[in-house]
């Protein structure tokens, strides 16, 4: 977790007196352990692996809750197949809304009448939203907390990694050296804020050939070298599929999503727990 001696902020911030700007988990709340996924550059499947990490760890047992911190652009309702539900709250706590599975997730789209229109907000209002997401949302009990960052290196994603104690940070790429040069930034943010990097995720790694099933990487990025440069592990690749764009159709294609996926989050875990 960050700390003032790493902010940016620290010279004019009026936190700095308690040494920290971490916000206190809300008492009625008991969150074991936090895992945010990041990417950096937007539209590369950020939101695909949290839910799919949140579905894999419930699948094993784990209570599991869903932070969306992408207000602008919240997708996980829709990925998660509840985009028509509501969340509801009372004078003091938000109320998560929970899938059919038990994946409680909080998202702006939540507290929306109509999940297209859009939230003109400037910074500050935003940053405030993730905050109370995180500590006046009633989690209850969660062995583990997701949270989907926003794209880029911003301010919410900043003030995340200020006051959110992340156990650990997976970062999503796609084989493009455009896209590997602007995760490594978001990479070697996360390091200046002291946040335990604990891999990277290659998402759209590469076609699997209808006929031959031979695997077809339809992008030429140089990603060991990437993984080389920044000393960073590589937690596995996902295939541009079907099933992965129809994530809200999960259980019908459960087996083929988990032949992907289970190493993944075998290894994720290990991570977290090692
Ligand atoms: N491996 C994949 N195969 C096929 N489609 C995918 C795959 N990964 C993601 N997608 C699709 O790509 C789109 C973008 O994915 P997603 O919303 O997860 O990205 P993101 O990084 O969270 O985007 P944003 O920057 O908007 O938050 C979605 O329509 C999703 O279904």
């Amino acid at each position: 977790m960050s700390n003032c001696n790493t902010c940016p902020s620290a010279a004019t911030c009026s936190s700095k007196d308690a040494g920290t700007c971490t916000i206190e988990l809300n008492p009625n709340n008991n969150i074991k352990k936090v895992i945010a996924v990041m990417s950096g550059k937007g539209g590369v499947g950020k939101s695909t692996v949290s839910v799919l990490i949140a579905k894999k760890l419930r699948e094993k047992g784990y209570k599991v809750g869903i932070l969306d911190a992408d207000i602008t652009g919240p997708s996980i309702p829709r990925l998660l197949g509840i985009k028509d539900k509501r969340a509801t709250g009372n004078e003091e706590f938000i109320f998560p809304v929970e899938t059919d599975d038990g994946i409680k997730a909080m998202s702006l789209n939540f507290l929306m009448e109509d999940e297209n229109q859009p939230v003109i907000w400037r910074g500050p209002i935003i940053t405030g939203v993730v905050q109370q997401f995180w500590n006046e949302v009633l989690w209850g009990d969660l062995d583990y907390l997701i949270i989907d960052m926003p794209p880029g290196t911003g301010d919410v994603a900043l003030t995340i990694m200020q006051s959110i104690p992340i156990t650990g940070l997976i970062m999503v790429s796609v084989p493009q050296d455009l896209v590997s040069m602007i995760v490594a930034k978001a990479i070697n943010m996360a390091r200046k804020m002291n946040i335990n990097v604990l891999g990277v995720i290659e998402n759209m790694s590469y076609i699997v050939c209808p006929d031959c099933g031979k695997k077809i990487k339809l992008f030429k990025g140089d990603t060991e070298k990437f993984i080389k440069d920044l000393g960073v592990e590589l937690l596995g690749e996902i295939p541009m599929n079907e099933d992965m764009n129809n994530l809200e159709l999960y259980y019908e294609n459960k087996d083929n999503i988990s032949k992907i996926f289970e190493p993944i989050i075998n290894k994720i875990l290990e991570k977290v727990n090692g």
